[in-house]
């Protein structure tokens, strides 16, 4: 069963998304104004952007422009950076989770907001309890072995392990490690998963495998997908956000939002010129 919001989910009118299509799609989670200093270095500057839900957004642009900055504030796994500092508010249904009231519920935070990384990282325990892990932690007390199963099948691997659960998940192949890392992070039952590049160390046959499943997952769950691959944006995402970089006066480089509306717009009439040379290939 789904879990209650953190608290009262904020219907106002701010908590909207208003473009477009999906002028009626509630917002799941807000940056507003957001900056990211790692130290005085100012690595993303002031984005603001609503994420719908039950959508998957992609965020596409140049190597460092701060995509996957960004996307680590939105379960606060930046606090574990030394020096990360992040200015502005993410709201979650509402609320800011950079509220101080969220530092002693931190683990709930990263339970409602998963993350599958660019690596596929499977625990090195068996198939069975990478998956049951996070759950037991939490103390679920319902029927394991049918949430087991339950988390493979929605992740599109229960067929291909059910008959060797207890073989350690590092015995798998790569495309199906990653798969093993999405069954974890649904097993915990989350509303939002964050995923870096969650194909980029994958075959392109495995990669299809993880792209169709996220179209299924999005029933379920509202996905951030971080991707340098611009088919992949295309064929996955509801919505594009594309970032770019820009030098600072010290000679720095700072990442920033140029520009975020539907997929289609982004790839077909984007309003930005740079955003048009970026996703026909012509730079970055
Ligand atoms: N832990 C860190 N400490 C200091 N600087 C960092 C850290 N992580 C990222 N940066 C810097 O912040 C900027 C944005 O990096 P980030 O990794 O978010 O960009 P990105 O768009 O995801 O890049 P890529 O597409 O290459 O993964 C870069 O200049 C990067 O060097």
């Amino acid at each position: 069963m789904r879990s209650e919001p953190i608290r009262q989910q904020n219907s106002s009118p701010k908590n909207q998304y208003n473009t477009g299509a999906n002028a009626t799609k509630e917002a799941i989670l807000r940056a507003e104004n957001v900056s990211v200093f790692y130290g005085s270095y100012l690595a993303v500057r002031d984005v603001t952007i609503d994420i719908a839900k039950n959508q998957i957004t992609a965020f596409i642009g140049p190597s460092g422009c701060g995509k996957s900055t960004l996307l680590r504030c939105f379960n606060r796994l930046n606090d574990l950076i030394p020096g990360a500092r992040v200015e502005g508010e993410i709201k979650f249904q509402g609320e800011n989770l950079y509220d101080r009231q969220f530092a002693q519920r931190i683990e709930e935070v990263r339970r409602r907001i998963g993350m599958v990384f660019q690596k596929p990282n499977p625990f090195s325990k068996s198939i069975y309890e990478n998956v049951a892990f996070g759950a037991r932690i939490n103390g679920y007390r319902g029927d394991m072995d049918e949430l087991v199963e339950r988390s493979l099948r929605g992740a599109a691997l229960w067929d291909e392990v059910k008959d060797k659960l207890k073989q350690s998940g590092l015995s798998l192949s790569g495309g199906q490690q990653q798969r093993l890392c999405i069954a974890r992070a649904i097993a915990v039952q989350p509303d939002v998963i964050l995923m870096d590049e969650p194909c980029s160390a994958l075959d392109p046959i495995s990669t299809l495998r993880i792209e169709d499943l996220l179209h299924e997952l999005k029933e379920q769950y509202t996905i951030i997908i971080v991707t340098h691959n611009m088919q992949q944006a295309s064929r996955v995402s509801d919505m594009t956000a594309f970032f770019n970089v820009q030098p600072t006066e010290k000679g720095g480089r700072m990442g920033y939002m140029v520009e975020f509306d539907r997929t289609e717009v982004i790839f077909q009439s984007p309003k930005e010129e740079s955003t048009r040379e970026y996703v026909s290939g012509r730079f970055g």
